[in-house]
C-alpha cells in the first residue's frame, strides 16, 4: 500500500481563498484585520517563517505590522513594544516569534500579549483554556494538524494516537486537543524508553521531535495516519521532517510530506485566529452589554 497524501498546501490554498470573504466582510463594517509580528533578533529560520507570514497577510488582505528589534533588545523594550501594540485598535492579533534570545524570558513576554489578542495561542489563558476544552485561540500548528486530520475523513474518537515530542508549541496542546476529542493519547519524548513499542501501536502518529529519519517503517502500524511535523534543514540545504517519508509511505494510509504538509497550515491557522480576533473585537463592541474585559494580569511564579 502507497500513502495518500495530505497536502497542506493545497488545503491552505482553500482555506485562504475563503479568508478573503471574511476579511471583505469585516471591510463592510470599516474593519481591516490587522496582526503585528515581533521578530527579535536575526534567525535565518525565524525571518523565513515571519516572511511567511508577512506574505499570507498580503494575500488575504490583513494589515501586517512588522516590528524588527536587535538581538540585543532589552527585555523591558520588547515588553514596551507588546503595551503599545496591545493598546492600538488596529492590531487584532500579536505574536512574538519563538525562539527568543536567551537574555528574554519567553513566559514574561508571553504574559505580556493581551488574551483578547493571543492568535498564538501561547499565554498561560490560553494554554489553561485548552486543558478544560475552551479556548479563545487554538495553537496554529496544532489547530493546523486537526484540519489536516479531518480532511481524511478520520473520527479521532476512541483511536489511539501518539505525539512524539512534548513541547509547549506542538506535543502538549496537540495532545490535549486530541482528548478533547476523545482520542486516547500517548505522549512520548526525549526520555521516553523503547519508542518504538509505542509508535506501533499508533493509528494516528503525529511526530514533533526535530530529529530527521526518527521514525522509520519498523516504527509504524500497517495503515496508520502519519503527520509530520518536524522541519529540519540538512547541511545541502534540503528541508526534511522527522519521518522517513519514502519507507513509511509503503506503509501508512495517509501521510504529509515536508515541506508543504504541517508547515503551511501553521501560517494558515494564524491568519484564521486574527480573523476570529477581528470578528470577535467587532462583536464585543456591538454587544448591548460590552465591557471592555481583560484576562487578569499573571505575575510571573517567583521560585
Ligand atoms: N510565535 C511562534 N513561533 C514559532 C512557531 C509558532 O507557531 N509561533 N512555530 C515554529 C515556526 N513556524 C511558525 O512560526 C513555522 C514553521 C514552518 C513554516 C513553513 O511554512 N514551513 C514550510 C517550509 C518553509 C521553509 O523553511 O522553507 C513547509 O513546511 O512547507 C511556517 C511557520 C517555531 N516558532
Amino acid at each position: 500500500m502507497t500513502a495518500r497524501i495530505i497536502d497542506g498546501k493545497a488545503l491552505s490554498k482553500t482555506l485562504r481563498e475563503g479568508f478573503k470573504t471574511r476579511v471583505a466582510q469585516l471591510g463592510t463594517q470599516g474593519v481591516q484585520p490587522g496582526l503585528a509580528v515581533i521578530l527579535v533578533g536575526d534567525n535565518p529560520a525565524s525571518r523565513v517563517y515571519v516572511g511567511n507570514k508577512v506574505k499570507a497577510c498580503e494575500e488575504v488582505g490583513v494589515r501586517s505590522f512588522h516590528v524588527g528589534l536587535a538581538a540585543d533588545t532589552p527585555e523591558a523594550e520588547v515588553l514596551a513594544t507588546i503595551a503599545r501594540l496591545n493598546a492600538d485598535p488596529a492590531v487584532h492579533g500579536i505574536l512574538i516569534q519563538l525562539p527568543l534570545p536567551a537574555h528574554i524570558d519567553p513566559r514574561r513576554v508571553l504574559e505580556a500579549i493581551s488574551v483578547n489578542k493571543d492568535v498564538d495561542g501561547f499565554h498561560l489563558y490560553n494554554v489553561g483554556g485548552l486543558v478544560v476544552g475552551n479556548t479563545i485561540f487554538p495553537p496554529c500548528t496544532p489547530y493546523g494538524v486537526q484540519l489536516l486530520l479531518d480532511t481524511t475523513g478520520t473520527d479521532v474518537t476512541g483511536k489511539n494516537v501518539v505525539v512524539v515530542g512534548a513541547s509547549n508549541i506542538v506535543g502538549k496542546p496537540m495532545a490535549l486537543m486530541l482528548l478533547q476529542r476523545e482520542a486516547t493519547v500517548t505522549i512520548c519524548h526525549a526520555k521516553t524508553r523503547d519508542l518504538a513499542q509505542h509508535t506501533i501501536l499508533a493509528d494516528i502518529l503525529i511526530v514533533a521531535a526535530g530529529k530527521p529519519g526518527l521514525i522509520v517503517p519498523q516504527m509504524v502500524k500497517q495503515g496508520a495516519i502519519v503527520i509530520d511535523v518536524g522541519i529540519n534543514r540538512l547541511p545541502d540545504g534540503k528541508i526534511v521532517g522527522d519521518v522517513d517519508f519514502d519507507g513509511v509511505k509503503e506503509k501508512a494510509s495517509w501521510i504529509t510530506p515536508v515541506p508543504g504538509g504541517v508547515g503551511p497550515m501553521t501560517v494558515t491557522m494564524l491568519i484564521e485566529n486574527t480573523l476570529r480576533s477581528a470578528e470577535r473585537a467587532l462583536r464585543m463592541r456591538q454587544a448591548d452589554d460590552y465591557q471592555d474585559w481583560e484576562a487578569p494580569v499573571i505575575h510571573p511564579v517567583v521560585t
